[in-house]
C-alpha cells in the first residue's frame, strides 16, 4: 500500500476547526504520525519487545486509542497466542474502520477484538501489558485519574502500563526550546512554518499536555509500583508503570 503524504495543513485556511481523528487523517495518519513524533517508531518497537516480556496468560493486552493498530501489530509479533488475547480499542468510526482491513490484510482478524469504544468509559478486563501509546493526552482533563485508576485496578501484580506522551514543562524556557526543537524536527520532515502553525491552533484545545511530574504521580497514586522513564525525545517520552 503507498502511504498517502500529509498535506492536510499546507494551504492556507480562513479558520482553522478543531483537529479531530475524521477520514481525512485517516487516509495520511501513517505519514502524519512518523512526521510528527519524535521517536514514534521506536516507542512502536519496544511495545513489542515489552510485551513479550511481561504478557501472563489469561489475561487482556490492551492497545487502548490503537489508531490503525500500529501497537497491535508490534505486539502480535513478538507475543505468542497463549499469552493474552489482544483488544485494540478506538473511539474514531474512521480509524477503526481502516485498522480492521489493515488487521485483516496480516491475517490477524480473529486474533485481535477490535473495537469502536471510548477508553474512559469501557470496562477493563483483567489485564498484563496494557498499552496509551500517545492517547491520554486526547482524554479530557478531569477524565484522566479515573481512567488510569480502573486501569491500574484491572491490572495482575507484575503487569505493566506503557503511557507515551507529548509532555509540558513547567519552566517556560524549558517548554519554548523543547517546542522549538520539535517544530524544528517537523520542519527537517518537511513540514513548512504554514503548515506546523496552523496544525498547532487546530490541536491547542485538543491535544492537552501534562507534565511528567503529573503523570509520575497520577500512577503512582493509583497503585502501580514501579513508573519508569524508557524513552524521551524533545517533548515527547514513554513510561512503564509496574503493578
Ligand atoms: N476517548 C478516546 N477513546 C478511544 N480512542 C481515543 C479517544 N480519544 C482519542 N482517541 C484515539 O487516540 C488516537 C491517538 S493517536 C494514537 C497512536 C496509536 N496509539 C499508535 O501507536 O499508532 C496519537 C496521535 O495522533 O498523536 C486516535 O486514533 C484517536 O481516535
Ligand atoms: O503534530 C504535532 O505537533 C503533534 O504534537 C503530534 C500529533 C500527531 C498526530 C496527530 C495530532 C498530534
Amino acid at each position: 500500500m503507498t502511504e498517502q503524504r500529509d498535506d492536510i495543513y499546507a494551504q492556507q485556511r480562513e479558520r482553522i476547526e478543531r483537529f479531530s481523528f475524521d477520514e481525512r487523517v485517516v487516509r495520511v495518519f501513517p505519514d502524519m504520525i512518523k512526521r510528527s513524533v519524535p521517536g514514534y517508531a521506536t516507542t512502536i518497537d519496544m511495545i513489542g519487545v515489552l510485551a513479550a516480556r511481561y504478557a501472563q496468560p489469561d489475561t487482556c493486552l490492551y492497545d487502548l486509542g490503537c489508531s490503525l493498530g500500529a501497537a497491535t501489530l508490534a505486539m502480535a509479533a513478538l507475543t505468542p497466542t497463549d499469552k493474552g488475547t489482544l483488544v485494540a480499542v478506538d473511539n474514531s468510526p474512521a480509524m477503526i474502520e481502516k485498522a480492521r482491513d489493515l488487521l485483516r490484510g496480516q491475517g490477524l482478524q480473529d486474533r485481535v477484538l477490535l473495537r469502536q469504544s471510548d477508553v474512559a468509559r469501557m470496562d477493563f478486563e483483567p489485564t498484563s501489558v496494557a498499552v496509551l501509546n500517545f492517547t491520554l493526552q486526547f482524554i479530557p482533563l478531569e477524565q484522566r485519574d479515573a481512567l488510569i485508576q480502573r486501569l491500574a485496578d484491572a491490572t495482575r501484580e507484575g503487569g505493566i502500563l506503557v503511557l507515551s506522551e507529548k509532555i509540558r514543562f513547567e519552566d517556560a524556557a524549558e517548554n519554548a526550546l523543547q517546542s522549538e526543537w520539535h517544530h524544528a524536527f517537523k520542519r527537517n520532515n518537511g513540514y513548512s512554518d504554514l503548515e506546523i502553525s496552523q496544525k498547532r491552533s487546530a490541536i491547542e484545545e485538543v491535544l492537552l499536555p501534562e507534565t511528567l511530574a503529573v503523570h509520575e504521580e497520577r500512577l503512582r497514586r493509583a497503585g502501580y509500583r514501579e513508573v519508569r522513564v524508557w524513552f524521551r525525545c524533545f517533548n515527547f517520552m514513554s513510561l512503564v508503570a509496574v503493578r
